[in-house]
């Protein structure tokens, strides 16, 4: 049988290190993520022999209410006035981009001037933003005496978030990075792509060809959710391009992992898109926190996304389907994961659910944008599994505007402060990994719509779960 991508074997990843750590039960060990020397991103011939730092100096903030208080977070602006982000129940915690000297207040419910803790950010990786008002440093006793007021449960969680602080202060020193996840999130089950260094190729071939011409219209209707879909024979075969497409990934960046895969989509498909786009309703886009749960929509999270969206789902035409079925192919992930299965598909996991969201279609007019932001959002500290969104693909549906780059401000390189900017090109994917291999999320993966200076872009956001979409 051909062989079917450029990987033959699942190495071993040399970023991946032991780590021995002591959360107070005695050494144990895992495997965590450090980066890779610059010169390797650059097989050895760094333009400069140091990482330059980057003019970006935002990062990702999490804020963890280790308390059994329902407590509300704001923003303060430097002039005082509060802007509520979002209320946290008890033991919960969240997250936003932030940058250093911004300040952050945890109050009750409703009474903004009753400050509980102040969180002032300082510089990278000044990430974990912690409110625990039983630990006392240095006096066991007290803390003893401050935590007897909590009952089983209550003290359950708790200790849940210490042990991923005692963690998270172990993997900073070990690795340069904060532990974004909650003790001890399970590396990826999904494949990952290497970033070994910039202009790296990785290929990979599906049976999944483009549509070169779309089919009449009458052929395009929603197809059936859950049955039938495990298919040997692609679907429409006669308006597709013969044989298999091969699909080429280059590296953009490192860390984050970032990839292009030039002409993902045909031009008949992205007409396709734009046709079905004309027929949604467009609504404005919010932002939040994707796994809190508790997201208040206020003013101040919806100035960072300027742009209309809406949601177009797997079933909405057999194009959309193929879509994801090449894109399952792009990531070597069963396409199976990425919709709603059969009993006897993965029975392993808890959930028949996909791990991947529908299609999130935008548009920007003029002058929009998306601030820099992370994809990813905060689980809940009783939750196992700790889904969160793994990998994004951006699809671009339209090209020649002025403005409108995707834009990576934290890209590890050797030449330059400046953001790596990527250049919307109709049919464009670009792939990147919100995760990093060791589990943990990637703080790097922080990215930005820049504004849209002239003219208009169309894109589209597949989101894929690891290990499964809540
Ligand atoms: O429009 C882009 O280039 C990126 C969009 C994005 O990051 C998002 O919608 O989460
Ligand atoms: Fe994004």
């Amino acid at each position: 049988e051909a062989p079917v991508c450029s990987v033959t074997d699942e190495e071993h990843d040399p970023a991946l290190r032991e780590m021995i750590y002591n959360i107070g039960g005695g050494e144990q060990s895992t495997y965590v993520y450090v980066e890779p020397d610059i010169a390797s991103f650059y097989r050895g011939q760094p333009p400069a022999s140091t990482k330059v730092a980057p003019k970006h100096r935002g990062f990702s903030a999490k804020f963890i209410n280790a308390s059994n208080r329902r407590l509300a977070l704001y923003w303060v602006e430097p002039g005082g006035k509060k802007h509520l982000m979002r209320e946290h129940a008890p033991f919960t915690a969240s997250g936003t981009a932030s940058f250093p000297g911004h300040t952050f207040v945890f109050t009750p419910p409703n009474q903004p001037d009753e400050v509980i803790h102040t969180f002032v950010v300082k510089d990278y990786p000044d990430n974990i933003q912690l409110y625990d008002p039983y630990f006392v440093p240095g006096d066991a006793i007290q803390t003893q005496q401050n935590l007897a007021t909590l009952n089983d449960a209550e003290r359950q969680k708790y200790q849940q978030w210490r042990d991923t602080i005692n963690f998270h202060e172990q993997y900073l020193a070990f690795t340069g990075r904060s532990y974004l996840a909650n003790y001890l999130r399970e590396p990826p089950r999904h494949f990952m792509w290497r970033a070994d260094y910039f202009g790296q190729e990785h290929w990979v071939t599906t049976q999944e060809t483009r549509f070169v011409a779309e089919p009449p219209s009458e052929l395009l209707n929603p197809i059936a959710a859950g049955k039938d879909r495990q298919l040997v024979e692609p679907l429409m075969k006669e308006y597709r391009e013969p044989g298999v497409f091969n699909m080429t990934l280059k590296t953009l960046s490192c860390a984050p992992r970032a990839f292009e895969i030039p002409h993902f989509l045909s031009d008949a498909e992205v007409e396709h898109i734009l046709k079905l786009a004309q027929g949604i309703d467009l609504k404005l886009s919010s932002t939040g926190d994707v796994n809190a749960g508790e997201k208040v929509v206020t003013e101040d999270t919806r100035r960072t996304r300027t742009s209309f969206n809406s949601w177009v789902e797997r079933e909405r035409s057999p194009i959309v389907d193929a879509i994801y079925r090449r894109a399952a192919d792009l990531l070597r992930i069963d396409e199976s994961l990425m919709r709603y299965r059969d009993a006897n598909e993965h029975p392993e996991l808890p959930t028949r659910k996909s791990v991947a969201e529908s299609l999130q279609l935008v548009h920007y007019a003029h002058a929009q944008e998306y601030t820099a932001h992370h994809d990813f959002g905060f689980s809940r500290i009783e939750d196992d599994y700790q889904g969160a969104r793994f990998a994004t693909l951006l699809l671009y549906l339209n090209e020649g505007m002025v403005g409108g780059e995707t834009s990576f401000p934290r890209w590890v390189n050797a030449e330059t402060f400046l953001p790596l900017n990527v250049k919307p090109e109709k049919g464009k994917a670009v792939l990147f990994y919100s995760q990093l291999p060791d589990g943990n999320l990637d703080d790097f993966s922080h990215h930005a719509a820049l504004p849209v200076t002239e003219g208009e872009k169309w894109l589209m956001n597949l989101w894929v779960w690891d290990p499964i979409y809540e």
